[in-house]
């Protein structure tokens, strides 16, 4: 028997929208997914299994074609580089901004600007284009916290409500892209099992386009 056809979704805020779309597209999981701990699950849509892991290995596992399809932020393809994956659809769902923000009235002193960024290559190419020398510091996560620790001037980071920025004293300042998850696919998949997995893009398109409308 041929190995299923494998969807990567991303775990956390970019399920809870995928999984309605994906519904509406004919594809529901077996069995829920919240209330278990397992990693791989069988799918309503016949030939199609769904892996659920973190969002910056959703592009490692379709790039190595260890999964054919998945669904991950733009943000991340930004950040890792979107070599050997198609990104047939924009899944219109995790709307937010990568921005660069600041202190409140923050105002650059100098040459050289410290940002703290789990996207070191976006904030790198960012000032880079602006001719900018930035010491680009990499957390992993509550980025907020190191402007207000001096450990940076500013930070490169997701902005949805800007709530977060507000409430630690910061605002956005420059927005560098716009960000939603994406469709993406293994290119040697899409040659390989062409029929099969245009038929999931379409299905999944159409559960976009009906949104939408
Ligand atoms: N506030 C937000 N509003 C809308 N979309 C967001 C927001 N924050 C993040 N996203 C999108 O959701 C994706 C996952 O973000 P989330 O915060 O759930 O994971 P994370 O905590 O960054 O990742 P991990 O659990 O892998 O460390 C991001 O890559 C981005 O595309
Ligand atoms: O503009 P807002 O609506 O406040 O959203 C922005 C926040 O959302 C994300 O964090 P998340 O809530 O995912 O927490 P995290 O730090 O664990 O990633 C992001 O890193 C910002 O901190």
């Amino acid at each position: 028997m041929s190995r299923p056809l494998t969807l990567a979704l991303t775990k956390g805020r970019i399920l809870k929208e995928t999984l309605p779309l994906l519904a509406r597209a004919g594809i529901e999981p077996l069995e829920d997914v919240s209330a278990s701990r397992k990693l791989v699950f069988e799918t309503s849509w016949p030939g199609l299994q769904l892996v659920i892991i973190r969002g910056t290995d959703v592009p490692t596992y379709v790039r190595h074609g260890a999964a054919d399809l998945g669904v991950v932020g733009k943000d991340i393809l930004l950040e890792q580089g979107a070599e050997g994956l198609y990104e047939p659809l924009d899944l219109n769902i995790a709307r937010c901004r990568l921005m660069t923000a600041g202190p409140v009235g923050w105002q650059s002193g100098g040459a050289r600007v410290r940002v703290a960024t789990k996207f070191v290559n976006i904030a790198r190419r960012h000032f880079a284009r602006q001719g900018v020398h930035a010491e680009v510091i990499k957390l992993y996560g509550a980025m907020e916290l190191a402007p207000m620790m001096d450990l940076a001037d500013l930070i490169v980071d997701i902005v949805d409500t800007g709530n977060t920025l507000r409430a630690n004293g910061m605002e956005p300042m420059e927005e560098i892209a716009a960000i939603s998850s994406r469709l993406v696919v293994n290119k040697a998949a899409m040659r390989a099992q062409h029929g099969p997995i245009q038929k999931v893009v379409n299905a999944i398109a159409a559960a976009v386009a009906d949104e939408a409308a």
